[in-house]
């Protein structure tokens, strides 16, 4: 259930919300990315982010954010309440966005989870670290081949290129999530191209990180909000994956429900 069928347009922070985040959806459903797929969990979907992919498929977290405000409590009973099914309790959760890292109250949130016993996974881009409960890091480093040119801008005429571009790759964000946490670095590929930066990145991160970064912690996972560009990408990106060794990892919400909000 979309929480923002109900706060289109939503207002700014309200002056009280202290312990506030701006949530765009929360939902039951299966992980459909990366080492854990198939995993029922449940997401907590923040808004805002510090970049602009123009292939965002969250496009109302980046380039239009709508949310409601809600108390981290709130936020902790209404994940209880969707991990409830009729045989059992799901127990992982997965917070995400937009960028759920930029937001302080994220800490909170995690804490809270963790001590009611889920499994957390963060999706990030990684370009900040936070220390926090989390199970997985689930980084997505962004490529070149996500930035935002005037040919590729979903609203405008490419205005946010620079910044994205100048955001997109922290190394020393990166290396401190790897140290830190059980991670995953999953990349979207959208073509050939991108292997090799893929490359030249992960070994950059290899030589910061204290920890090791085995190439089967790498995902390539193809570029698609919908089952049509999938069927372009999939073969391609699967193939790259067996070829330099990496993992490859489907978007299993999308073969099954297509770009449905919810899922
Ligand atoms: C919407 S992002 C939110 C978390 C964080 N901002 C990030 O990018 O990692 C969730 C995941 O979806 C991926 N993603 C976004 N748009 C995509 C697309 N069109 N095709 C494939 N993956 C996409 C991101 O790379 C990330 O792994
Ligand atoms: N089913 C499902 N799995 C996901 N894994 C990561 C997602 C995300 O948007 O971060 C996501 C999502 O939106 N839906
Ligand atoms: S970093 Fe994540 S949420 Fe932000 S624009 Fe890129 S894919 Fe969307
Ligand atoms: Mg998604």
């Amino acid at each position: 259930m979309p929480v923002n069928d109900a706060v289109e347009g939503a207002a700014d922070r309200p002056a009280d919300a202290e312990e506030a985040l701006p949530v765009n959806e929360l939902f039951h459903s299966l992980q459909g990315e990366g080492k854990l797929a198939g995993v029922p969990s449940v997401f907590v979907r923040t808004s805002g982010c510090n970049l602009r992919c123009w292939f965002c498929d969250s496009y109302h977290t980046s380039w239009e954010p709508t949310h409601a405000w809600m108390g981290v409590d709130e936020v902790v009973d209404a994940v209880a309440e969707r991990a409830r099914t009729d045989h059992g309790r799901a127990d992982h959760v997965v917070v995400t966005g937009g960028e759920p890292m930029i937001h302080d109250e994220v800490v909170d949130l995690l804490e809270r989870l963790d001590a009611a016993g889920y499994h957390t996974t963060v999706e990030t881009n990684g370009t900040v670290y936070r220390d926090a409960p989390i199970d997985l890091a689930s980084v997505s480093p962004k490529l070149a081949s996500s930035t935002p040119t005037a040919e590729r801008d979903p609203k405008g005429d490419g205005e946010w290129a620079d910044r994205h571009e100048d955001r997109r790759v922290d190394i020393e964000a990166l290396a401190r999530l790897v140290d830190a946490y059980e991670t995953q670095l999953k990349f979207v590929v959208t073509d050939r191209d991108d292997v090799a930066e893929i490359e030249r990145l992960v070994e950059r991160v290899r030589a910061a990180a204290t920890a090791t970064v085995a190439d089967s912690d790498v995902l390539l996972m193809p570029e698609g909000q919908t089952r049509e560009r999938l069927d372009e990408t999939r073969e391609t990106v699967a193939e790259l994956a067996a070829a330099y060794g990496y993992r490859y990892t489907p978007r299993l919400h999308v073969d099954l429900w297509n770009d449905a909000p919810g899922t």
